[in-house]
């Protein structure tokens, strides 16, 4: 069974206009992959994870997360869920400005009633993989993009959960630490096998993943693998987005 399905996934946000955002979107994501979600601007990726971590309603067609629908649960089981199964990780990296590093980092194991005492082992485990031991007492403000982002990462894995959904991670970041972003990520899928769908308009980010899924107008449009080189994807990807259209951001001609 794979860890997600997204089956015949449809939604419309009804207004004066209707837009139909997610269009009968078919795909399936296995435990330990790394996918990437690529489309031009309003194709639905946001869209997409917004459903898949129960935050929006489908209007039409299921998510099953290890065979269950997270739709189907109740609103206090549909909170433990993304508590639980969900680790999420933002363009705008969403960190509590009064916290500290490691307060941030420990946020959804004291919301989930681990002693901090138990959390310790944890969370030093994860500040030292992210490299962020030596920032645990500062604050988002005294940090860099980069070290924003991964002390989020360091959030959003700390659980352990079954899926990292990351929705432009390195959108806010440059190119050197979106490539340190990568990079962890990218070993967080390999060593920890947690699995990782990710919307992306970068294709150097879309390099680093296992797979990239490409949807126009909220539809499957194709999908590409890695194979042995990420400069050799890399370019497939470049490939794939002048077929598919769509703003200019998306041809980036930054070499990975
Ligand atoms: N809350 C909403 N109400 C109405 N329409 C919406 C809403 N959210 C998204 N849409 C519409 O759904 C479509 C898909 O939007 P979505 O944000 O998922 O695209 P996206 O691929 O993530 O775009 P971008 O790459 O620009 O972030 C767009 O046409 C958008 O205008």
């Amino acid at each position: 069974m794979a860890l997600l399905e997204v089956n015949q996934l449809t939604k419309i946000y009804e207004g004066k206009v209707a837009r139909t955002a997610l269009d009968h979107l078919q795909f399936s994501v296995e435990e330990g992959e790394f996918v990437g979600i690529m489309g031009p601007s309003g194709s639905g990726k946001t869209t997409l994870l917004n459903v898949v971590a129960t935050i929006d309603e489908p209007t039409a067609g299921s998510v099953s997360l290890r065979g269950h629908d997270p739709h189907a649960l109740n609103k206090e089981e549909m909170a433990l869920f993304r508590r639980r199964e969900l680790g999420f990780v933002f363009q705008q990296f969403n960190l509590l400005d009064t916290l500290t590093v490691e307060e941030n980092i420990a946020l959804p194991l004291l919301l989930d009633g681990i002693p901090v005492q138990e959390a310790e082992q944890r969370l030093q485990q994860v500040m030292q993989k992210l490299s962020l031991s030596a920032n645990e007492g500062q604050f988002p403000y005294e940090l860099s993009g980069g070290q924003m982002q991964r002390t989020a990462i360091a959030r959003a894995i700390i659980h352990h959960p079954a899926l990292l959904l990351a929705d432009e991670p390195t959108g806010n970041l440059d190119s050197k630490s979106a490539g340190d972003v990568m990079s962890l990520i990218s070993a967080l899928n390999a060593e920890e096998r947690t699995t990782v769908l990710m919307a992306t308009h970068d294709a150097v980010a879309a390099s680093y993943c296992s797979r990239v899924i490409f949807v126009k107008d909220g539809k499957f449009y194709n999908e590409i693998y890695k194979g042995d080189s990420r400069q050799s994807f890399f370019q497939s990807i470049i490939d794939m987005l002048s077929l598919l259209g769509g703003d200019i951001r998306d041809l980036s001609f930054v070499r990975p």
